[in-house]
């Protein structure tokens, strides 16, 4: 019953996750038999030293890559026992990706690219509920611009904008802020912090920045594949 209990308000479990890169003398324990689990409607920090695991870790929980051995449930499902097609599917509707380098597709405006995943899922674009985002982010002029016409931190949020615009139960983000001027930072992470407090999405963010991992309900370490939690 107590179990029951405590995976209702986990959105996220890993146990004994693991994944090797490499042979022999080379081997890279990335991830190490890692289990950790994260709460509903929760902002969770991930720090740890670079190459300590914490992208690695990252693109396994969203279902991007396969482990060695070891589970990820969201929401109760396994998602690693499903086929690819399958794990894409699931991932699209639950999971928004914020990736360090953007991944925009340059061929298409910023208003094109934020609305892409909806389109990938099938569902209608409320625009109204577009330019909600837009203007959220300060990307309202700049709907219309092609991605080489954007600085670093407009192509930073408009990544954001594409996980925010399907309402992802899970945002999962490695280094949002990286690329971004000091304001702007604070601005992108009051509206994410806001998409935990307003839509209870769980947050969950590779950081190397003291201040905002301090703004975290909690805080992962991972040392040499291996989680802590703080
Ligand atoms: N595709 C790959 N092939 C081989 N080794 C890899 C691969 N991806 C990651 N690694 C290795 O796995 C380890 C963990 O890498 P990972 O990118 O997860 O670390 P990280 O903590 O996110 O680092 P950073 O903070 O620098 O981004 C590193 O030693 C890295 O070199």
């Amino acid at each position: 019953m107590e179990r029951g209990l405590e995976d209702m308000s986990s959105i996220l479990k890993v146990e004994d996750l693991v994944k090797y890169y490499g042979e022999g003398e080379n081997q890279v324990r990335a991830v190490d038999h890692t289990s950790l689990q994260i709460e509903r409607g929760k902002f969770t920090a991930i720090v740890g030293r670079s190459g300590s695991g914490k992208s690695t870790l990252l693109h396994l929980i969203g279902g991007l890559d396969r482990p060695d051995s070891g589970k990820v449930w969201i929401d109760g499902t396994d998602i690693y026992s499903r086929k690819d097609d399958k794990l894409a599917q699931f991932r699209r509707k639950k999971i928004g990706f914020i990736f360090q380098d953007f991944n925009l597709i340059p061929s298409l405006n910023v208003w094109e690219n934020i609305v892409l995943p909806l389109g990938l899922d099938n569902r209608k674009v409320k625009p109204r509920e577009v330019e909600d985002i837009l203007k959220k982010i300060g990307l309202q002029d700049k709907k219309d611009a092609m991605p080489s016409a954007l600085s670093g931190g407009q192509k930073q949020r408009t990544a954001i904008a594409r996980a925010l615009v399907t309402r992802p139960a899970i945002i999962l983000a490695d280094e949002p802020t990286g690329n971004l001027d000091s304001q702007t930072e604070l601005e992108v992470m009051s509206l994410l912090k806001s998409c935990v407090s307003d839509f209870g999405q769980t947050l969950i963010m590779i950081t190397h920045d003291e201040t905002i991992a301090q703004m975290a309900d909690e805080m992962i370490i991972i040392e040499d594949g291996k989680a802590v939690r703080r």
